[in-house]
């Protein structure tokens, strides 16, 4: 039966249903005029005042890709990609798709032009109408693998988007490892993360498939109207260290990429390291505060280092006590990462609680930990080496998933995620 089309004009079979839906292939709802044609707003957030919806949105252009500087929002929704084919252009079609509908899914817009046809299914899931945009953030990178063989790039692989090495201790599954794209979903509401995140992949389908995903929380704004420093599943502060992303000056010599670091293509960029690790908490419960405090080598309440007043106070590694004893621990997660405080990260972490193991009865909890940084073996490399030998901290803990990706300089309005490198 052949079903009618009032914006179209004409008969559309289910032939034209299915190629119109983008079933199997990328032509996922587009229309005539692609996603980009028109973006309605959603629903309710059409009604509220212009000067509101914008204090909840965080611009998707920018000279550097939002997600990475923007101050935490409440939700993670991570989500690594594979690609399935083989061809170049359909990789620069699917970044171009997804630049005009992360345009749209962080402004707060429906995606497609096809929201109304009783006929069709509608471009957009739907989940988010009447959401404000949740302060989204979208950030894409690539991880090692987009520059094998398939797409003729392997030149292009920048010498320090490195796979990282074995550490010990590490127990890695391929489950929550790799991918040859990412997409870090961030905002103040999870389902608008995750309908980012849905949408994303459903525009893919025939040219990407997901390879894994991670969803991550911290406290919400409105449970701490102060924004302190969000506390980590171990009850600890976690972010006192992170350099001063306001620091321009700081951020380009610990996050950005710019000449000299690598090919051009990534000067604005950064490189991303994701590590999947989970906390043993049931062991941590039972240890004393005294252990707990020496194994970060800060105090829990006040996050201040330990023999110190406040959590902003310099972590001083050389102050010893009556005894000639160093008063923070050497071997103390704070002291190590910290090592001699000329190698920095900007760490963006998000805490995660993924059900139980059922084998043992265990919460599957802990730390999606992200850091952004202008040379991965430099920086997260050499620290999580030093962590990796001596860290009080690996009592408690065991890093299950690892990628690492180039995350793109920023998109400009008109241009394309990832066309420094694709063109
Ligand atoms: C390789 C890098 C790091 C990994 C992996 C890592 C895991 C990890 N960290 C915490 C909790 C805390 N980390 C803290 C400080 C801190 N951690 C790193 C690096 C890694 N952490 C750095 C560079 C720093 C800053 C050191 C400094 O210069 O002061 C702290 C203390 C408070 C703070 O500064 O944020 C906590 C708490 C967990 C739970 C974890 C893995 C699950
Ligand atoms: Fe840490």
């Amino acid at each position: 039966m052949k079903k009618s089309d009032p914006l179209l004009g004409k008969k559309l079979s289910r032939r034209d249903m299915l190629r119109l839906t983008g079933v199997g292939g990328l032509g996922l709802l587009l229309g005539g005029g692609g996603i980009g044609g028109i973006m309605a707003t959603r629903g309710a957030a059409a009604q509220v005042p212009a000067a509101e919806v914008k204090e909840d949105t965080i611009p998707f252009y920018g000279s550097h890709q939002a997600g990475i500087l923007t101050p935490s929002q409440n939700f993670l929704y991570f989500a690594s990609f594979d690609l399935t084919t083989t061809k170049l252009a359909d990789v620069k079609k699917l970044l171009e798709l997804w630049t005009t509908a992360a345009a749209a899914l962080t402004s707060g817009s429906l995606i497609g032009n096809i929201n109304d046809n009783p006929h069709l299914p509608p471009s957009d899931t739907g989940e988010a109408a009447g959401l404000t945009p949740a302060r989204c953030t979208l950030t894409f990178g690539v991880g090692p693998s987009f520059f094998d063989g398939r797409f003729g790039l392997a030149s292009k692989r920048p010498a320090k988007l490195a796979d990282l090495p074995a550490f010990k201790g590490d127990d890695l599954e391929p489950k929550w490892s790799g991918g040859d794209l990412c997409v870090q979903a961030c905002a103040d509401d999870l389902q608008v993360a995750f309908h980012a995140i849905r949408n994303l992949a459903r525009i893919a389908r025939g040219t990407a498939v997901l390879r894994w995903t991670q969803e991550g929380f911290q406290r919400t704004g409105g449970a701490d109207p102060m924004g302190t420093t969000p506390r980590n599943l171990l009850g600890f502060k976690d972010g006192t260290g992170n350099p001063d992303v306001t620091n321009a000056a700081e951020m380009q010599k610990i996050v950005w990429n710019s000449s000299g670091d690598g090919p051009a293509w990534m000067n604005g960029g950064t490189y991303m390291a994701v590590r999947r690790v989970r906390l043993r908490i049931e062991i941590w419960d039972r240890s004393t505060l005294n252990d707990q405090e020496s194994t970060f080598g800060r105090y829990r309440h006040s996050g201040a280092p330990i023999g110190a007043k406040d959590e902003f106070d310099d972590l001083n590694l050389k102050a010893t006590d009556h005894s000639g004893k160093p008063i923070v621990p050497p071997d103390s997660h704070s002291a190590l990462a910290h090592g001699d405080g000329t190698v920095k990260m900007l760490r963006r972490s998000y805490s995660y609680s993924s059900g139980m193991d059922l084998t043992t009865g265990q919460l599957d909890a802990g730390l999606l930990f992200i850091s952004f940084q202008r040379d991965l073996v430099k920086q997260f490399v050499s620290i999580q080496e030093r962590l990796s030998k001596n860290d009080r901290l690996n009592e408690y803990m065991v890093h299950t998933g690892s990628a690492v990706f180039a995350c793109f300089p920023g998109i400009r309005e008109g241009g394309t995620i990832g066309e420094s490198l694709l063109g």
